[in-house]
């Protein structure tokens, strides 16, 4: 019997959700891959349905982090600005193609001085995004430094990436459309998926963390059959070489007895 309350009716993912901008997206596809949807009608989809996927949030301070999160876990904005101390996190349960999936949201501190404590957290994460503020160029310049950092705690190979610029509601179409530009082509260097939102509007904010979910539920499900499959291929092996084994040792041993 589960201890956990049923996962909540909006948090339910039933569908691939769409990438913001095709010309930065991490995939185009309009479906959840093949594989992935037969695992899940099939019930074979591991230990993912237990695991708690990690994902962490840094950027500049004040750029929107914190709001950001609360927008989506809590459905609350807050104009006053309270710098995170260190590290604060959010977990988030959702349900993707009928499999329970956990993300827990780690929000970092954008502060120098706050910095190192917050390092530490950054290992082990399956999903970061690099936030910045859609009305301040300079920290956009400045999610390379924060890519960089993130990175050197977890495996390039495996970690999906998001740059997403906040505060969408104070920029001008003008200043924001000059600014997209600039992000779309980092965001393609960086090999990250771009999005644009707002925390106080809540624009694209739940649009946002479905992607995150979906994408990051997408490949842990993949990476467990791909787990799977070698393990099937490996148990053979396994027991083959384990008998030769037996087999050597034992032809071995009656080797040694006779000599
Ligand atoms: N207009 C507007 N203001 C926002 C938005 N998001 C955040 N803010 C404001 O920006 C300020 C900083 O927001 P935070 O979320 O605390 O910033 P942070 O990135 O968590 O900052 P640190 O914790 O210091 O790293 C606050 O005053 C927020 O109200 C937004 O989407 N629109
Ligand atoms: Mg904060």
């Amino acid at each position: 019997m589960s201890v956990l309350p049923p996962v909540r009716k909006d948090r339910i993912i039933g569908q691939l959700p769409k990438c913001f901008n095709r010309g930065a997206a991490l995939n185009t596809d309009d479906e959840f891959h093949n594989k992935v949807k037969t695992a899940c009608q099939q019930q074979r989809t591991g230990t993912v349905g237990f695991k708690i996927s990690k994902v962490i949030v840094v950027g500049d301070l004040a750029v929107g982090k914190t709001c950001l999160i609360n927008r989506f876990c809590k459905d609350v904005f807050d104009k006053n600005y309270k710098a995170t101390i260190g590290v604060d996190f959010e977990m988030e349960r959702f349900e993707v193609l009928g499999v329970p999936f956990s993300l827990q949201l780690w929000d970092t501190a954008g502060q120098e001085r706050f910095k190192c404590i917050a390092s530490t957290y950054y290992r082990g994460a399956q999903a970061v995004i690099i936030v910045f503020d859609l009305t301040d160029v300079a920290s956009l310049e400045h999610t390379r430094q924060w890519l960089e950092d993130a990175m050197k705690e977890n495996d390039p190979t495996s970690v999906l990436l998001f740059l997403v610029g906040t505060k969408k509601d104070l920029s001008s179409p003008a200043q924001y459309t000059l600014i997209e530009q600039d992000a779309i082509k980092l965001a393609d260097q960086m090999k990250a998926e771009y999005w644009a939102l707002s925390a106080l509007s809540g624009e694209n904010v739940r649009e946002f963390f479905f992607r995150v979910a979906s994408l990051t539920f997408e490949a842990n499900v993949l990476a467990e059959l791909e787990k799977s499959g070698s393990r099937r291929i490996g148990e053979v092996v396994q027991i083959n070489s384990n008998s030769n084994n037996l087999y050597a040792t034992s032809k071995k041993k009656q080797t040694n007895c006779c000599q």
